[in-house]
C-alpha cells in the first residue's frame, strides 16, 4: 500500500519560527484579515509566474495521488482477479509512472514555491527595514525596541513559513480532502459515508478531548519558559550588579524553582502532545477496521469488490491527512496574516519628510535663533515653554540645569529629532523647517554622552562622520581628538575591532571616538553632551581640550557638566522645568544670586577642596 505524500504518522508538533514549538492554542488574530491579504498579494503578485507554476504542479500532484489509488482498486478487479497478467504488468507500469510524476511534480511545487516565498519576503523585509530608517524618533520612543525588533524577526519568518509551506499544503489538503470524499461517494456510496462519518467523528471527538489540553500545555509550558528566560536575560545583562551584590546563590535559587517549573510543564505539555499521534494512528487504523469489515460484508453481498475496499483502504490514509494538518495549518495562517498586519503598519506610518519647500543649504554662519519654542513629546505634558535664545555665530552656548529640566529636548528639536509644536527655529535666518532634513544635519556634530560605536574597526567607526575620509585623513582627526594616543596602545591599533556599542573601550575612550567623528565631519554647529560619569583625570582633560579645540570657531551647544565649560562659555542658559529661568555669563549669574547660584553653589562648594574644583563636574 503506498504511503499519500506530505503523510505523518503521527501529528506533528507545529514548529515556531525559530524551530521552537509553536504554542497550538496561541492564534494571534489579524484585525483587518481582508486588507492583509489583499497587501501580502500585492507582493506576491509579483511572483505571478511562480505562483502559477505552483498552483498547477500541486493540482496536478493532487490528481495522480487520487488517481494512482484509484487505480489500485482497478488493478485487483480488472487484472488481478481475472488473472490477466500482461494487464497488471501494463496498469503497474501506468501506476508508478503515476506515482513517479506526482512525487516529480511535489518536488517541483516545492522548488518554485520555496524561490517565489524567499522573494516575496526579502521584498517585504527590505520594504519594513528602509522605512524603519525614514521614521521620526517619535516612532521609536513610543514602542519596544524588542517589539519592532520582532516585526523584522519573527513577523517577517511568519509570513515567510506560511508562504513556504502552508500555501501549497492549504491548497493540496482541501483538494485531496474535496477529491477523496467525491471519488468515495462516487465509487461506493453506502461504504463512502459510513467510512466519512466515522473518521470525521473520531477525529472531531479527539481534537477536542485531547487538542485542548495539548494546547493548555503547550501555552503553560510557554509561560514557564519565558519566566526562565527572563532570568537568564536579567542575570546575563545585569551581572555586575549580581556580583558586586553577592546575590549569585540567591539567583541560582531563583533559577532552580523556574528551571523545575518548566520541566513539570514541559512534561505534561509533551505527554499529551505525544498522545495524540497515537490517537490520530488509532482514528486511521479503526477506519481501516470499518472499511475492512463493512466494507467485505458488503462484498459478500456483492454491493462492493475486492477493488473498491483496497482504493478505499488508501483512501481512508489520504482524508486523514486533510482532518489532521488543517487545523494546525489553520493557527499558523492566522499568526501569519496577523504578523503581516503589524509589519504592514510599520510599513504604513508616516516617514519623515521634508517640507515642499525645503531647499538645501550652502555653506552656513552658524546663528542659531529659537523664538518662543513650546514643545510635549505626548502632545500633553509641556517639555519646554516659550524657549527664546541666540546664538551668535561661532559662540559656545552652556545649557545647564537639574535633570530632566528639558535641555536634551532643546538640543533634540535644533536636531529636528522632533518638531517644534510652536514657535520657529531659525539658521542664518531661515526656519529649519524649511532646510532639507539632510543638509541640516550634515551641519550638525553630535557628541553625546554615551556614544554608539558600531561592531567594526575604530578607523571604519570614525570615518562614520565622513565615509569618504581617508586613512590619513581619519588618523588626523583622532589626533586633534587627542583620541591617537590611546587607539596606538590597543592590540591591532586603528584596525583593532571594536564590539557592537563599543564594550571594549572605556567611557572617555568611547567619547574621545564621537570627537574624533565629529572632528572628521567638520560641522558648522556642534552639540556636545558632556559626560557626567566620572572618567580618569587624564582622559577627562583630554576631552576637554578635544572639545576645546572641537569648538574653536563654531557655534556650539554644550549640555555642560564641568565647571571650566560653564565658566568659558558666552552664554550660560539655566533651564528650569522647561523654560529658561536665567541667561548671562558666570559672572553675571554669580552676581544675581539667583537660581544659577544655588545650583553653582550646592554641586561645588560642599565638601569640595577648592583646588580640585576645576576639575569636578556639575552633575545635573
Ligand atoms: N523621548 C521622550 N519621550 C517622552 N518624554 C521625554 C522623552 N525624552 C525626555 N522626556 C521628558 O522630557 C523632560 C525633559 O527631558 P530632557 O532629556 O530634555 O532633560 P535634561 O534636562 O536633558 O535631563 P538630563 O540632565 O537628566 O539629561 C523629562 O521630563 C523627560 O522625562
Amino acid at each position: 500500500m503506498t504511503q499519500p505524500r506530505n503523510q505523518t504518522q503521527s501529528p506533528p508538533m507545529p514548529m515556531g519560527p525559530r524551530g521552537g514549538p509553536r504554542i497550538p492554542g496561541e492564534v494571534q488574530r489579524a484585525r483587518n484579515v481582508r486588507g492583509t491579504l489583499l497587501r501580502l498579494w500585492s507582493y506576491l503578485g509579483r511572483q505571478r509566474w511562480g505562483l502559477t507554476l505552483t498552483c498547477l504542479a500541486v493540482v496536478a500532484s493532487t490528481l495522480l495521488d487520487l488517481l494512482g489509488t484509484w487505480l489500485l482498486g482497478r488493478a485487483i478487479d480488472a487484472y488481478i482477479l481475472r488473472k490477466d497478467v500482461p494487464g497488471l504488468a501494463r496498469l503497474s507500469a501506468l501506476l508508478l509512472g503515476v506515482y513517479v510524476g506526482s512525487s516529480v511534480l511535489t518536488w517541483a511545487q516545492a522548488f518554485v514555491m520555496a524561490g517565489v516565498a524567499q522573494r516575496t519576503v526579502r521584498d517585504i523585509r527590505q520594504d519594513l527595514f528602509e522605512r524603519m530608517q525614514v521614521l521620526p524618533l517619535r516612532f521609536f520612543d513610543q514602542r519596544a525596541h524588542g517589539e519592532l525588533m520582532s516585526r523584522l524577526t519573527n513577523d517577517v519568518e511568519n509570513i515567510n513559513l506560511v508562504l513556504t509551506e502552508s500555501l501549497t499544503q492549504v491548497i493540496s489538503s482541501t483538494l485531496t480532502g474535496v477529491g477523496v470524499v467525491i471519488v468515495m461517494l462516487a465509487i461506493n456510496p453506502v461504504l463512502g459515508v459510513v467510512t466519512l462519518a466515522i473518521m470525521t467523528a473520531l477525529s472531531l471527538g479527539i481534537n477536542r478531548g485531547i487538542a485542548s489540553r495539548v494546547r493548555e500545555g503547550f501555552r503553560r509550558q510557554q509561560a514557564t519558559l519565558g519566566r526562565l528566560n527572563g532570568i537568564i536575560q536579567e542575570t546575563i545583562s545585569g551581572q555586575k550588579v549580581v556580583k558586586a551584590y553577592h546575590r549569585e546563590a540567591d539567583k541560582i535559587a531563583e533559577f532552580s524553582v523556574a528551571n523545575t517549573e518548566y520541566r513539570h510543564a514541559a512534561t505534561r505539555a509533551q505527554i499529551f502532545a505525544g498522545f495524540m499521534g497515537p490517537m490520530m494512528n488509532f482514528v486511521g487504523n479503526t477506519s481501516l477496521a470499518v472499511i475492512a469489515g463493512f466494507g467485505g460484508w458488503l462484498a459478500l453481498r456483492g454491493a462492493a469488490t475486492p477493488g473498491t475496499i483496497a482504493s478505499f483502504l488508501n483512501y481512508a490514509r489520504q482524508f486523514q491527512r486533510p482532518l489532521n494538518s488543517l487545523a494546525n495549518l489553520y493557527n499558523q495562517i492566522q499568526a501569519a496574516i496577523a504578523g503581516a498586519e503589524r509589519v504592514f503598519e510599520v510599513i504604513d506610518e508616516e516617514p519623515e519628510v521634508d517640507s515642499p519647500g525645503a531647499a538645501p543649504l550652502g555653506r552656513i554662519r552658524g546663528e542659531v535663533v529659537f523664538e518662543d519654542v513650546c514643545f510635549s513629546y505626548d502632545g500633553k505634558t509641556p517639555v519646554l515653554k516659550h524657549i527664546n535664545l541666540r546664538a551668535a555665530p561661532g559662540q559656545t552656548i552652556a545649557l545647564v540645569g537639574p535633570t530632566g529640566a528639558g535641555k536634551t529636548t532643546i538640543v533634540n528639536l535644533l536636531a529636528r529629532f522632533y518638531e517644534v509644536d510652536s514657535g520657529r527655529i531659525t539658521l542664518d535666518g531661515r526656519d529649519i523647517r524649511d532646510i532639507r532634513k539632510d543638509d541640516l544635519r550634515r551641519q550638525l556634530g553630535v557628541v553625546l554622552q554615551d556614544t554608539y560605536l558600531f561592531a567594526g574597526t575604530v578607523m571604519d567607526n570614525i570615518r562614520y562622520g565622513r565615509l569618504d575620509a581617508t586613512d590619513e585623513e581619519v588618523i588626523a582627526a583622532a589626533k586633534l581628538a587627542e583620541a591617537d594616543q590611546f587607539i596606538h596602545r590597543l592590540p591591532d591599533g586603528y584596525h583593532t575591532m571594536l564590539t557592537e556599542r563599543g564594550s571594549n573601550l572605556s567611557h572617555g575612550q568611547r567619547q574621545l571616538l564621537a570627537i574624533a567623528r565629529a572632528v572628521l565631519a567638520d560641522p558648522s554647529i556642534l552639540i556636545l553632551d558632556e559626560a557626567t560619569s566620572s572618567v580618569d583625570t587624564r582622559t577627562e582633560r583630554h576631552i576637554q581640550r578635544a572639545m576645546l579645540r572641537l569648538m574653536e570657531g563654531r557655534t556650539s551647544f554644550v549640555i555642560a557638566h564641568r565647571l571650566s565649560t560653564i565658566r568659558d562659555a558666552d552664554q550660560i542658559l539655566v533651564v528650569n522645568h522647561g523654560e529658561i529661568v536665567e541667561r548671562g555669563t558666570h559672572e553675571e549669574l554669580m552676581a544675581m544670586e539667583g537660581f544659577y547660584y544655588k545650583l553653582y553653589s550646592r554641586q561645588f562648594t560642599l565638601g569640595i577642596p577648592a583646588g580640585a574644583q576645576e576639575e569636578e563636574s556639575l552633575a545635573s
